[in-house]
């Protein structure tokens, strides 16, 4: 950012901001211990939570481009079914001139819900972790479902996975779509809002719901008969963007 000393609007942003740096510090000095009242049964709650969050590993195999560079360095090894054993990379300098040998070589673990290993398909994936959060959600249950990860991680993979290889969000919407069959509410009364709300439509609204899907299917298939799949190119944008968590929500 440009600094100008002589100009008041400047020094005004620069003051502005020292006030939130100022608040935000000030915020985090505080003791928010009284807040955190303990819970009355705290052994029954973090059973419950741990049934609820459910952290899972999936380690992805080296591209042919990190094959062909040689990058393995056996520094990660499964310990299955749910723990991984990291070890600094052998080349790493960290490696080289750790302080602590002892660590350096004998690395640190981690536990997860499941560790998935290089081998796994979409397939396996999806059946051992999202799966029965679909199911949860056809019986009207609720999930988030997110990866985390550094880039180049294989998060987009996992989520959308490529047309022939599908990930676990167009694997939980054909769940979805093959389950409801008859129970398809037909009725265009309410529409989805945010996450978990909706709204009734009065009729006005429906009609204009009505016209607003006739339009979207007569652009759809013009750009079909012009061979321009304009529609097409914007969804695949979208999901080709950083598309990489959904929440199941129940509708049905
Ligand atoms: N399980 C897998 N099997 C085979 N190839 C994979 C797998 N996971 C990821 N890849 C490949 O690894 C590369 C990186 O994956 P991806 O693009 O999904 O990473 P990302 O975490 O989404 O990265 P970014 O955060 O930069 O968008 C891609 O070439 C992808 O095809």
């Amino acid at each position: 950012m440009e600094s100008s000393p002589n100009n008041n609007n400047n020094n005004n942003h620069h003051q502005a901001d020292r006030q939130v740096v100022q608040v935000q510090v000030d915020d985090l000095k505080r003791d928010l211990s009284s807040e955190f009242s303990p819970l009355p049964d705290a052994q029954h709650s973090s059973i419950e939570e741990r049934e609820h969050l459910q952290v899972y590993l999936r380690i992805r195999p080296f591209t042919s481009a990190e094959s062909d560079n040689g990058e393995s360095q056996d520094c990660v090894t499964i310990e299955p079914p749910d723990t991984v054993l990291l070890k600094h990379p052998s080349l790493s300098l960290s490696a080289r001139l750790s302080a602590d040998r002892s660590l350096a070589q004998t690395g640190q673990r981690f536990q997860f819900s499941q560790v998935y290993g290089p081998e796994t398909t979409q397939g396996e994936l999806f059946q051992g972790t999202v799966k029965d959060l679909v199911k949860d959600v056809l019986e009207g249950g609720n999930s988030l479902v997110f990866t985390y990860g550094v880039t180049n991680a294989g998060k987009t993979f996992t989520f959308l996975g490529p047309d022939a290889d599908a990930g676990i969000l167009p694997r939980s919407l054909a769940v979805i779509f093959s389950s409801i069959d008859e129970r398809v509410f037909t009725e265009t009364t309410v529409k989805p809002h945010r996450c978990h709300e909706f709204t009734r439509l009065s009729r006005t609204q429906q009609a204009e719901e009505a016209a607003f899907k006739r339009n979207l299917f007569r652009q759809l298939k013009e750009s079909e008969k012009s061979n321009i799949s304009l529609l097409n190119s914007t969804n695949k944008t979208l999901l080709e963007g950083k598309l990489q968590s959904f929440s199941l929500c129940c509708y049905l």
